[in-house]
């Protein structure tokens, strides 16, 4: 019996990645990825690119489209750009957010929407926009996501686009518990009414390609990865992408006036709590880069070092970062000694630092009421071992690693998948055997932890 084949997207921060993937066992029949240009602001043309050079989707019965959160796509009635989209990780509205917690008090934005303002949500960018260009806000027809905006393309520019409640949830302007726009927060922050995508509910189609395929709705790409991975309860996913993030489905909806875990909303109908950091994956190769090694080398360095790097800490807010809310932050490294400062433990200070920011948005999440029973550690950044090994331990927590995928992509595929059957619930695809790491309570890794804390209190104040 011939296979029906899917396709699932993950349109990313640095790559778009497609799978082709048997719509009825999830088993993946082949990947290809090609690469988005560095920054933290891009021309949405260049997504297109790097999702054409991959060749056309006209094997395919259905595909669905992941990406990266929050990117402002804002179009004239022409249906172009006015602005390079900004970025997840572009933190010059860090200004605009600061103002938009104070018009409305943290809590009620906790409350009335799910998350509180920070520079990665789109909301902060378009006050940025109005603010900084308000001959180009003026323009502004109707305002897209990064998923959204793939999808309107290949669907063929529609009138009307769409989106889904996960990524809706992440804009700022779309209340979680109501399960609608807020024109008043759109309008406080933009001080106009642009067009906005239609919310699709989780298995309903936004159209067809000009082949014929079924095009679901798409999501967020941490919502991907959760439909990706078929956690169970008790399993938190952190994920060490261009982004760090920590999340989990959960059916309870979290209000975190802290503005630290975001309420989003998750592909399936319910909730997924989450925290996202913006040094992750890039805090290894920035350290490569300096040690003038690869990642394998790093790697190899790493596990070569101290357990505790012989005291060395870094915090790595290289790019700012977001958990903790400090946009305008720098990296820092303490405890450097004469005997310690060693290729070795440099790059062992890199991993540890990477892990005890992940660490911290671990706790602030558990400090919510959700359950972390298991770590299903996934990204690029899990394909270090030394990453891999000390994690447990930082954790002080099981971790297990599924088999090298790009499960953002595989939940995209799982979705239209279930939009192309007409079910009630998604595919039911069987997650590959793991590798598991128990921790041992090593007392390296409370000092490590201990650490870290003290010298983000000492610098950062928090
Ligand atoms: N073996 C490895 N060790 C450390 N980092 C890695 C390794 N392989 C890939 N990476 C990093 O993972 C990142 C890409 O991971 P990915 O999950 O695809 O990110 P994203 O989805 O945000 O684009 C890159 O920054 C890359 O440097
Ligand atoms: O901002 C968030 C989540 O709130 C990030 O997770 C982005 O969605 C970017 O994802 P990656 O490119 O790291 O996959």
């Amino acid at each position: 019996m011939s296979r029906t084949v899917i396709a699932g997207i993950d349109s990313s921060t640095q790559s778009t990645k497609v799978l082709r993937v048997d719509a009825e066992t999830g088993e993946i029949l082949s990947k290809t990825s090609a690469p988005h240009p560095d920054g933290t602001s891009v021309n949405p043309e260049r997504w297109w690119e790097a999702l054409a050079s991959q060749g056309d989707l006209d094997d395919v019965a259905a595909l669905s489209v992941s990406a990266q959160q929050h990117g402002m796509v804002a179009l004239d009635a022409s249906g172009t750009p006015v602005h390079d989209a900004l970025l997840w990780n572009d933190t010059r509205s860090a200004p605009q957010a600061k103002a938009l917690r104070e018009a409305l008090g943290a809590e009620s934005w906790a409350r009335e929407i799910g998350i509180v303002p920070v520079p990665s949500f789109t909301v902060t960018k378009l006050a940025w926009l109005a603010e900084n260009h308000p001959e180009l806000a003026d323009r502004v027809d109707q305002v897209m996501l990064p998923h959204d905006w793939l999808t309107w393309r290949l669907a063929g520019r529609p009138e009307t686009a769409t989106t889904d409640r996960s990524d809706a949830s992440g804009t700022g302007y779309y209340s979680v518990p109501e399960g609608r726009y807020r024109d008043d927060i759109l309008r406080l922050a933009f001080g106009r009414s642009p067009r906005l995508p239609r919310v699709l509910a989780p298995a309903e189609a936004a159209g067809r390609t000009s082949s014929g395929a079924l095009i679901a709705a798409g999501c967020g790409d941490n919502a991907g990865a959760a439909l990706g991975l078929g956690l169970v309860p008790g399993e938190v996913v952190i994920s060490i992408g261009t982004s760090g993030t920590v999340f989990a489905p959960s059916a309870a909806r979290i209000q975190d006036p802290s503005g630290a875990v975001a309420g989003f909303a998750d592909a399936t109908g319910h909730n997924l709590p989450l925290l996202a950091t913006i040094n992750a994956a890039r805090t290894l190769s920035a350290s490569s880069r300096m040690l003038n090694v690869d990642l394998d080398e790093l790697d190899a360095l790493a596990s070569a070092g101290a357990p505790d790097a012989g005291g060395l800490t870094l915090i790595p807010y290289l790019d700012g970062e977001r958990t903790p809310d400090l946009p305008h932050a720098t990296g820092t490294m303490t405890g450097l000694t004469r005997a310690n400062l060693t290729p070795e433990n440099m790059a062992r200070a890199s991993v540890l630092g990477l892990l005890c920011t992940l660490s911290d948005a671990l706790e602030r999440l558990r400090a919510q009421g959700v359950s972390a029973k298991r770590i299903v550690l996934i990204g690029g950044g899990s394909m270090s071992r030394s990453v891999r090994r000390a994690a447990a331990e930082i954790f002080d927590t099981e971790v297990v690693v599924p088999p090298s995928a790009e499960y953002v992509a595989l939940g995209a595929a799982r979705q239209a998948a279930w939009a192309l059957s007409g079910a009630t619930e998604p595919p039911t695809w069987t997650r590959s055997t793991e590798q598991t790491y128990e921790p041992t309570g090593a007392s390296w890794a409370a000092e490590v932890r201990g650490r870290f804390t003290a010298a983000r209190i000492a610098t950062y104040g928090i």
